[in-house]
């Protein structure tokens, strides 16, 4: 991981396009995955590919905590052995503003006989969780939100109950995939339903039921929606982690403003992340569609927001209310900064964000000082207007640790600059 960066950078556009080989980072939505399926499995899996980051290197320690012992062999690997069953951890486990940490853990420490606090940091206890914490209760497990929103007190008794439990998916699909993934510890069979259709981006579960099914869990996709968990537990197996899909729109997106050409050494039809499909729309630029549906890429909206301010036609993102509850609310953050950038460039219309795209930007000089909110995605998307515009700042860029501890000196070595700023 990087050394301390400075409390901020200003960009300088390359004024040419950027080209060269960037190999993204390890999925986050992955690893995290890998890592929780691992511990819940008895033996050692060998874990590769995978991303070392702030939202990783918090699941591996809550997972320490529980007794699972995760070992570290290379930048890009994980060794994790375990018994198969978590056990209580002698204080709350702290998940930062790790969305899949914290939800997937509320659910699978609900297998441990004893109590466990789930919690995260100040952002992270904004962000909803009572739809999950209802349908463990539901299961007859005894879960806590005071707030709807961590902490979560669970109290368990070492059996995660049966039968068939709805779920309201309509905030985040991270609750589904956390029931999804306990479920083998059920008492018996255990079918996930959902509580109406909606939920969010539907590759994210897609991603669960493949971690889940190479970890040996057996789970039938039933016609009208629901999923059929066996009570098999899961077996340590070595899994390999592609690359991360929404760090790779950053990359697209480079591409597209500079009208370079990068190598990301994996061919975007090998995605298995629902961001890949950023790619196609980003590809379009400068004549991006007027209407984007942001609902199945989620994490990619700010990226193409932020291409979009450059391109030959306003661009009105739908589908993306989902987008108020993540890190931040990203709906405001993208509006508020492009507006910095230049006032008038941005506008919320209820949950939908329209950008009023402007190519006659590319080339002034516009001193703006970008917010990021704690939120790695509005720092990362900001930057890639500093390849067009001169006088572009990100504040606090160490806050892309979260999942792109390398994403500045990607940047250097691609050759842009960048000058340390207060
Ligand atoms: O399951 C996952 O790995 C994720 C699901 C998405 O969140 P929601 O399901 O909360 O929309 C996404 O935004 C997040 O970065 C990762
Ligand atoms: C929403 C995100 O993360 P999470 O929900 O895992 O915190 C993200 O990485 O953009």
């Amino acid at each position: 991981m990087p050394n301390a960066l400075p409390p901020a950078y200003t960009i300088t556009p390359p004024n040419r396009p950027l080209s060269g080989r960037v190999s993204p980072p390890g999925s986050k939505s992955i690893t995290n995955r890998a890592l929780l399926l691992a511990a819940l499995a008895e033996g050692t899996s060998r874990l590769t590919g995978a991303l070392k980051s702030k939202d990783t290197v918090l699941m591996a320690r809550a997972l320490r905590n529980m007794g699972v012992t995760v070992e570290e062999p290379d930048a890009t690997s994980f060794l994790v052995t375990s018994t198969g069953r978590l056990a209580a951890p002698s204080a709350p486990l702290f998940l930062g503003n790790a969305g899949t940490a914290t939800r997937f853990l509320t659910a699978a420490v609900a297998t441990i006989d004893g109590t466990v606090i789930v919690d995260g940091d100040e952002d992270m206890r904004l962000r909803p969780i009572r739809p999950l914490v209802d349908a463990l209760n539901a299961l007859g497990i005894d879960a806590q939100s005071p707030t709807g929103c961590p902490p979560v007190t669970i109290v368990g008794t070492g059996r995660f109950g049966s039968g068939r439990v709805e779920i309201d998916a309509s905030l985040s699909s991270q609750y589904v995939s956390a029931l999804l993934m306990a479920a083998p510890f059920g008492d018996g069979p255990i079918e996930v339903a959902l509580k109406g259709k909606d939920i969010g981006a539907r590759g994210y579960v897609d991603l669960t039921l493949a971690a889940m099914r190479a970890f040996g869990a057996q789970i039938e996709s039933r016609d009208d929606g629901s999923w059929l968990v066996q009570p098999t537990g899961y077996k340590a197996t070595d899994f390999h982690i592609e690359p991360d899909a929404s760090a790779a729109t950053y990359l697209w997106g480079i591409e597209a403003l500079t009208g370079g050409t990068i190598d990301l050494g994996v061919p975007t039809d090998a995605f298995t992340q629902p961001d890949a499909a950023a790619q196609a729309v980003i590809a379009q630029f400068p004549d991006m569609p007027a209407v984007i549906d942001g609902s199945q890429m989620q994490d990619a909206v700010p990226t193409i927001a932020v291409v979009a301010a450059f391109n030959n036609r306003p661009v009105r993102f739908v589908g993306i209310t989902n987008l108020r509850v993540k890190e931040t609310d990203r709906i405001r953050a993208v509006a508020n900064e492009l507006n910095r950038i230049r006032p008038g460039l941005a506008v919320e219309e209820g949950d939908d964000l329209i950008v009023h795209s402007d190519p006659a930007l590319s080339g002034q000089v516009l001193p703006a000082r970008i917010e990021t909110y704690h939120d790695h995605r509005i720092a990362m998307s900001f930057a890639l207007a500093g390849l067009r515009v001169g006088g572009v700042t990100i504040l606090d860029p160490a806050c892309t640790g979260k999942t792109y501890p390398d994403y500045w000196d990607m940047l250097k070595a691609l050759g842009v600059e960048l000058t340390p700023a207060t």
